[in-house]
C-alpha cells in the first residue's frame, strides 16, 4: 500500500517480490502501472495495482494490499487499464518457472506528480522514447521536442557523444549523469557496450574519480553513515528509499584500490560495483544499496582540501570504529533481513580481515577484495593449467604483496588443491610463498608477523628482494598484489622467464598506475611467452609481429554472477565451496580460441550469461550444503537465474 502527496514529487514502488524468485526485476513479474497523479487535492491518496492489470487510486484498496472495494472503482476514471504483457519490454525469458501474478506478495504501482516530475525520475524517464500515447496519457505533450526515438537509437547517440571526450574521468562524469538521469538507458549502454565501458565505470577511471569525488560530486547517490549518525544508523537506512535491499556494498574508504585511504570519497566504489552487480549480474537497481562509513581519514591531503565531502577529523580506531560497524551491522539486518548479501570493499588489511571474521558467521558476507578476487584468479589459474596442462599441485607459487588479495588468493588456492590432491590445506599452504614490504615471509618472522600472514611462514632462510626470491624459489606463477607499481621489474620478469618456458605472471594491484608491470613489459621481458593478466585492463600488444592480447583478472567476472547465486538461492551464508564453485564455473567457459589469443579469462561480452552459469553454480552449492533458504530448489538452476536477471529495456506505461 502506497501513500502518496500528490503535490510533491514522489516515486515510490512497493515491489512485488516474487514468492518463488523472491527477488528481481518487479517489471517482469508483476502488472506494470506508471501513474501520473495530476494536482490530487489536498495531500494524500493512494495507489497500487491490483494485481489484474489494473491500478486504482484513491482508497480503492484496505491497507493489506485487498481490494475490497475495487468493483467500485473498476469502471471509475480513477482506474487505469494496463496492458500487462507489454509490461515486461524485453523477451520473456521465465519458461515453465514464470510466477503467476497472483502469486504476487504485493502488487503495487509508481506514480510521480506530473509529466514534469516523470522526466526528471531517472527510474522511469525515457526522455525522447515516450511514445504519443505515453506522451497523452502522462502530461507529456510540450514536454519534449516531437520526434519519438527507440531506445538504441538513444544508446548509438550517446555512446558517439561519449567517445568525443578523450578524457576518462570526462566519460565516467558523463556515464553518472545518464545513470542519474536515466537509469534503464545508463544500463543498456552498460550491457550492450560492456567491454568499452566497463573501464569508464569502474577500475581504473573510479580510481581517478574517487580522488577528485569531492571536485565531481554533484549528488548523491548512496547513503553516507558518519560519525555524526552514530546510534541513529537504523533511522538512517530508513531514509533510504528502497526496502527490498538484496545487495549492499559498503567502505571505510581506507584503501581504495591501489590508491590508500580516500575516506568518504571511496563512495564511487560501491557505487561502481553494484552498477555492475545491475548489468553484468542482473541484481536490479532498486535492489542495491551503496554505502560509505565515514569514521575521518588520515590523508593530509584530502583533510586540507576545501572541496573534501567527508568527517574533517582523523581516523577513529579501536572501540569507536568497531561500534559505528556493529552499529551499522546490526541495523542492516533489522531492516533488511538476514538475506542481505553485504559486500565488504576497499577496508584496510587491519579491518577486512577481522569484520569478515566476525561476521561472517552471523550475517551473508563477503569481502570482494580477499574473496572476489581469490575466485578470480583462481578461475584463470585452472583455465591456463587446462590448456598448458600440469595440476595446480605441481606449480610453485609466489605472491609479491600478502595483503587481503595475496593472502586470500592462497588460501582460495590451498583450498582447491587440497580438494583435487586429497591433501590437508596445510600441506597445500607449503606450495605458497609470500613476500611482503619485509621480505620472503619465513617462521624466524613469526613474532612481528600480522595474524592473517601466519599461515604462509615457511621453514627458510630471510630473502629480502624479490628478484633473489624468485631464483630461489623457482616459482611458475608470480602474482603481484603489492598495490606498488613497476615492482615487477625487468630482472624479476627475465628471472621468471630463464625458469620457466612459460611464466605465468599476474600483475594485479590497481588502478593501472600500481599496476606490478604493463603487459608490454610482461612480453617484451619475457620474450613473448609469459602468460600474462592484470588487475586493470591493458591495450593488446604488439611482439615480433604477433598481437598478444593481455587478460584481466577482473573481479567483476565473479561477484555479480556470485551475488545473484546467493539471492536467488536465499543463501544465509557465504561458504569457501561457493567461491571454489565460481572458479570453476568462469575457468569452463575460457575456450581453446581465447588461450590462443594469450587470454585466460573469456571476453565480458559473455558476461551476462558468465554470470548466469555463475550464479547456478553458486546457488548449487548453496542447496547442498543446505545453506538455501529458497525452496523448492528449481529445477534448472542456470535458466531459472537468466530469468531473474533485470533486464534494461523501456517498459511501457499505458
Ligand atoms: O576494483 C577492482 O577492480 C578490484 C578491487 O576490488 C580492488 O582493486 O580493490
Ligand atoms: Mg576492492
Amino acid at each position: 500500500m502506497i501513500s502518496l502527496n500528490g503535490s510533491s514529487f514522489l516515486q515510490q514502488q512497493q515491489p512485488s517480490i516474487c514468492k518463488s524468485c523472491g527477488t528481481f526485476d518487479e517489471a517482469r513479474r508483476s502488472p506494470v502501472a506508471f501513474v501520473t497523479l495530476r494536482s490530487k487535492p489536498n495531500g494524500r491518496c493512494r495507489v497500487a495495482s491490483d494485481g489484474n492489470g489494473r491500478v486504482l487510486v484513491d482508497g480503492a484498496l484496505n491497507e493489506d494490499g485487498s481490494s475490497s472495494s475495487s468493483s467500485s472503482s473498476s469502471s471509475s476514471s480513477s482506474v487505469l487499464e494496463l496492458d500487462s504483457k507489454s509490461s515486461g519490454g524485453g523477451p520473456d525469458v521465465y519458461g515453465e518457472d514464470r510466477a503467476s501474478e497472483d502469486q504476487l506478495v504485493t502488487p503495487w504501482a509508481v506514480s510521480v506528480a506530473s509529466g514534469y516530475s516523470l522526466l526528471r525520475d531517472p527510474h522511469h524517464n525515457k526522455a525522447l522514447a515516450f511514445s504519443e500515447k505515453e506522451r497523452d496519457a502522462h502530461y507529456l505533450r510540450g514536454l519534449l521536442p516531437p520526434v519519438v526515438v527507440s531506445q538504441d537509437l538513444q544508446v548509438k547517440k550517446i555512446m558517439h557523444s561519449l567517445r568525443q571526450y578523450q578524457v576518462p574521468l570526462q566519460k565516467y562524469m558523463a556515464m553518472t549523469d545518464l545513470q542519474e538521469t536515466n537509469e534503464r538507458l545508463f544500463y543498456k549502454l552498460l550491457i550492450d557496450h560492456v567491454e568499452e565501458l566497463l573501464p569508464v565505470v569502474y577500475t581504473p577511471t573510479v580510481g581517478e574519480a574517487c580522488q577528485k569525488y569531492g571536485s565531481i560530486f554533484r549528488r548523491p547517490q548512496g547513503l553516507f553513515i558518519s560519525l555524526k549518525e552514530k546510534g541513529k544508523i537504523l533511522e538512517v537506512l530508513k531514509n533510504w528509499p528502497q526496502r527490498n535491499i538484496q545487495v549492499i556494498v559498503v567502505t571505510d574508504g581506507e584503501r581504495i584500490l591501489g590508491l590508500g585511504d580516500l575516506g568518504c570519497q571511496g563512495m564511487g566504489i560501491p557505487v561502481g560495483k553494484l552498477s555492475l552487480y545491475t548489468a553484468l549480474g542482473g541484481v536490479r537497481p532498486s535492489a542495491c544499496l551503496p554505502v560509505t562509513i565515514d569514521v575521518g581519514t588520515n590523508n593530509e591531503n584530502l583533510l586540507k582540501d576545501e572541496f573534501y565531502i567527508g568527517l574533517r577529523q582523523r581516523r577513529a580506531t579501536g572501540e569507536e570504529y568497531d561500534e559505528l560497524l556493529h552499529e551499522f551491522m546490526t541495523a542492516v539486518k533489522q531492516i533488511f533481513g538476514e538475506k542481505v548479501l553485504i559486500q565488504f570493499e576497499d577496508f584496510a588489511n587491519h579491518n577486512a580481515f577481522e569484520l569478515l571474521e566476525k561476521y561472517g558467521t552471523t550475517h551473508l558476507v563477503f569481502n570482494d577484495d580477499i574473496q572476489g578476487t581469490a575466485s578470480v584468479v583462481l578461475a584463470g589459474l585452472i583455465a591456463a593449467l587446462k590448456f598448458v596442462g600440469g595440476t595446480l599441485a605441481d606449480q610453485r607459487f609466489l605472491f609479491l604483496g600478502a595483503g587481503e588479495a595475496g593472502t586470500g588468493i592462497a588460501e582460495l588456492m590451498a583450498l582447491e588443491m587440497s580438494k583435487q590432491t586429497n591433501v590437508p590445506v596445510e600441506e597445500a599452504r607449503k606450495k605458497i610463498w609470500l613476500v611482503d614490504s619485509k621480505g620472503l615471509i619465513v617462521n624466524s618472522r613469526w613474532e612481528s608477523l600480522q595474524q592473517f600472514k601466519k599461515p604462509w611462514a615457511h621453514e627458510h632462510e630471510p630473502i629480502n628482494e624479490l628478484v633473489d626470491a624468485v631464483k630461489v624459489i623457482k616459482p611458475t606463477v608470480l602474482i603481484g598484489t603489492s598495490g606498488v607499481g613497476r615492482t615487477f621489474t625487468e630482472d624479476v620478469v627475465e628471472a621468471m622467464a630463464a625458469l620457466n618456458d612459460k611464466p605465468i605472471i599476474l600483475a594485479l594491484s590497481n588502478p593501472t598506475s600500481q599496476s606490478e608491470c604493463t603487459a608490454e613489459e610482461a612480453f617484451k621481458w619475457s620474450q613473448g611467452r609469459a602468460i600474462f593478466a592484470s588487475g586493470s585492463p591493458f591495450d593488446p600488444v604488439q611482439y615480433k609481429g604477433k598481437t598478444l592480447v593481455p587478460g584481466q583478472a577482473n573481479n567483476a567476472y565473479i561477484f555479480p554472477g556470485l551475488g545473484l547465486g546467493l539471492i536467488m538461492s536465499g543463501a544465509i551464508r557465504v561458504h569457501n565451496d561457493m567461491l571454489l564453485a565460481a572458479s570453476e564455473a568462469l575457468a569452463a567457459q575460457v575456450t581453446q580460441e581465447n588461450f590462443d589469443k594469450g587470454l585466460i579469462f573469456p571476453p565480458f561480452t559473455d558476461i551476462r550469461k558468465i554470470s548466469a552459469q555463475i550464479a547456478a553454480d553458486v546457488a548449487a552449492k548453496a542447496y547442498e550444503l543446505g545453506l538455501a533458504t529458497r525452496l523448492p530448489q528449481p529445477k534448472d538452476l542456470v535458466k531459472y537465474a537468466e530469468s531473474c536477471m533485470y533486464s534494461p529495456t523501456y517498459r511501457s506505461y499505458r
